[in-house]
């Protein structure tokens, strides 16, 4: 936005050489004032600029984008229709009446949703029927609703391929944070995710508990039965995993046939009963009709006083080899559990 705001400021102002080209005075000074408004409000706009995630300052922001060369369209298409013009200056002016066509095709720059499509497009719509009525006597009214109709089509087809620049965003933004094989959250996000919640329960001192879940003899299904039963078989733990988990606590899949579950504010006795229901629901069942099972390893922030997440995982993660060792389908927890 700040470079498309900061490209204008110097694009707007780079016109008046035309202007005074084929212009005659006092025509040229006022288009020349007129722009030199509109670039300093362009610049304004580029330098007040900051990244922000709140949506409210997005739509701001998008509105004066929108809201700059609409006022500087009502204010120099009449003001050009008063001057009598033939030749290159006829050309020229003729230019001006188009500002609405491309801000409307602009649309298609941003991604947006076919509500805020129409949101943006609106206004400028309003500006061109606002300028034809200014200017009736000038063009027939046919003249007129032609221009409006191309202006609307243009409107619609910008705002779809805004709407697809959207989807395709959201699908890139899904793909990056989440596992596509099983739909949990990638490792990335887990990491991120669990840095987030250790520093709030740090801050609230509320308990954090996280589990590791590797699950048992893997390998086995990939090589008796393919690498296709594999998948399936992971997708139906991560299923089993997800379904059983409560709403606020995280799934995310660490590695192969590795996941790991952050439970914000869970002691290490809530987390042992999510695990013992977890187990008792089941991971779904291996290629050959027998149960599949995992080797759970549990740690909690204030128990197990870690002082960070990593030093969490990694209590976790030693507890699930302790879990491996001590022969699998089973849970080893934090001090006061085992
Ligand atoms: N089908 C499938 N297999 C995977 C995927 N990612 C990792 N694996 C396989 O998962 C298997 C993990 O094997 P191991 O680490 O030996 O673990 P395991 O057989 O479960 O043995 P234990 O952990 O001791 O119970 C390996 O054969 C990997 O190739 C995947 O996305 N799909």
């Amino acid at each position: 936005m700040r470079m498309v705001a900061g490209l204008f400021a110097l694009l707007t102002p780079l016109w008046m050489i035309v202007d005074v080209l084929v212009f005659t005075w006092p025509l040229t000074i006022m288009l020349v004032v007129g722009r030199l408004i509109t670039s300093i409000a362009f610049g304004m706009l580029a330098r007040a600029y900051r990244k922000s995630t709140k949506m409210a300052d997005a739509y701001r922001a998008l509105a004066f984008m929108f809201a700059i060369p609409t006022l500087f369209f009502i204010y120099s298409h009449p003001l050009l229709s008063h001057f009598h013009m033939d030749g290159p200056a006829a050309a020229i002016s003729a230019g001006y009446a188009f500002l609405p066509f491309v801000m409307v095709a602009g649309l298609a720059v941003f991604p947006l949703t076919a509500a805020e499509g129409v949101l943006f497009a609106l206004p400028v719509l309003a500006a061109e029927a606002l300028v034809a009525l200014m200017q009736l006597n000038l063009l027939s009214w046919s003249s007129h609703l032609g221009a409006f109709w191309l202006l609307l089509l243009i409107a619609a087809v910008a705002s779809l391929a805004g709407m697809s620049q959207l989807s395709f965003m959201i699908s890139l933004v899904k793909q990056a944070s989440h596992d596509t094989l099983t739909g949990c959250f990638s490792r990335a996000s887990g990491e991120e995710m669990l840095d987030i919640q250790f520093h709030i329960s740090s801050r609230s001192g509320a308990p954090l508990a996280v589990v590791f879940v590797d699950l048992d003899d893997f390998k086995r299904i990939n090589d008796r039965f393919g690498h296709d039963s594999g998948d399936r078989v992971l997708q139906a733990a991560a299923d089993a995993l997800r379904s059983n988990l409560r709403a606020g606590d995280i799934l995310a899949r660490w590695g192969g046939e590795e996941f790991v579950i952050i439970l914000p504010g869970a002691s290490g006795a809530t987390a042992a009963t999510t695990v013992a229901r977890l187990r008792e629901r089941g991971l779904g069942t291996r290629p050959d009709g027998t149960r599949m099972t995992a080797s759970f390893g549990l740690a909690e922030r204030c128990a197990d006083r870690a002082d960070n997440w990593r030093k969490l995982l990694e209590i976790a993660d030693q507890r699930m080899y302790q879990a491996k060792v001590a022969g699998k389908d089973c849970c080893v927890g934090c001090a006061e559990q085992t």
